[in-house]
């Protein structure tokens, strides 16, 4: 675990925590529809929420219906800062470009130019995955690069072996933002747990506002132990009072 991770007291009372899914909560699996969501870890994650006066956040990529679903109602910032959901307010979306029909249609033909590729739609854009065909991840990247090629309101992101085209505009630092304005979160510092290029942004805004930004490869390394970790919390902090 990384040195600096404040100890469960302090953490529970003074900061707030923020939750990468894909490769920090849970395991990567082979598609995003086969992930195996370990028994309690919504329960666990929706009690730390209780326990921390309600500062605890998800900050994912994924579209927030498919958050929901995975890891129960929680303040969440989907699609990389595009949505903000604040449970029981309606979800707040950012008013950004969407990727016109015709790209989205070119990516479902390189996907099936090349057979494991496959598409996952999104409001404001797509997903190219190529989880299943590594060898073709350049040239899906290079298909997509001509595809918005002059388009300055778009751009490619390298995801975990998958490109996501997304209007500009957007990241994971500005859902961290907009969720640490919030009132729950006013007044905490920011320790935020992420495992992807991605989730860069959303560490350069936790450090920036004098909290933690950590990668998993250089913290807790697996899903499992960082699993073990939050479940730890509430029982340490117990004994420290
Ligand atoms: O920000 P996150 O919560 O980490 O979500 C990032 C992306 O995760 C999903 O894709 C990734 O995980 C899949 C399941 O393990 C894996 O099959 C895929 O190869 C990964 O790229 C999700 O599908 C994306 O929408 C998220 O942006």
């Amino acid at each position: 675990m990384h040195p600096g991770i404040p100890d469960s007291a302090d953490l529970l009372s003074r900061h707030a925590l923020l939750l990468d899914i894909d490769g920090t909560l849970l395991d990567i699996a082979p598609t995003p529809e086969q992930v195996h969501v370990p028994e309690g870890l919504p329960m666990l994650l929706a009690s730390l929420h209780r326990q921390m006066g309600g500062a605890l956040a998800l900050v994912t990529g994924r579209p927030l219906v498919q958050a929901v679903a995975l890891m129960g109602s929680l303040p969440t910032s989907a699609e990389h800062g595009a949505v903000l959901c604040l449970p029981p307010a309606e979800p707040v979306r950012l008013n950004l470009p969407r990727v016109p029909d015709d790209w989205r249609a070119a990516a479902a033909r390189l996907a099936e130019a090349h057979p494991g590729a496959r598409v996952e739609t999104k409001h404001a854009g797509f997903v190219l995955h190529y989880r299943a065909i590594p060898e073709a991840g350049l040239v899906l990247e290079q298909g997509l690069r001509d595809m918005i090629a002059g388009d300055a309101r778009f751009e490619i992101l390298p995801a975990s072996m998958a490109w996501e085209l997304r209007p500009r505009g957007t990241d994971k630092g500005i859902g961290l933002n907009a969720l640490m304005e919030s009132p729950a979160f006013a007044g905490r510092l920011p320790l935020f747990i992420g495992d992807d290029v991605t989730d860069q942004a959303a560490i350069a805004a936790a450090e920036a506002m004098g909290g933690m930004g950590l990668q998993m490869d250089a913290s807790f390394e697996t899903p499992t132990a960082l699993r073990a970790w939050l479940a730890s919390l509430p029982a340490e902090a117990e004994e420290k009072l």
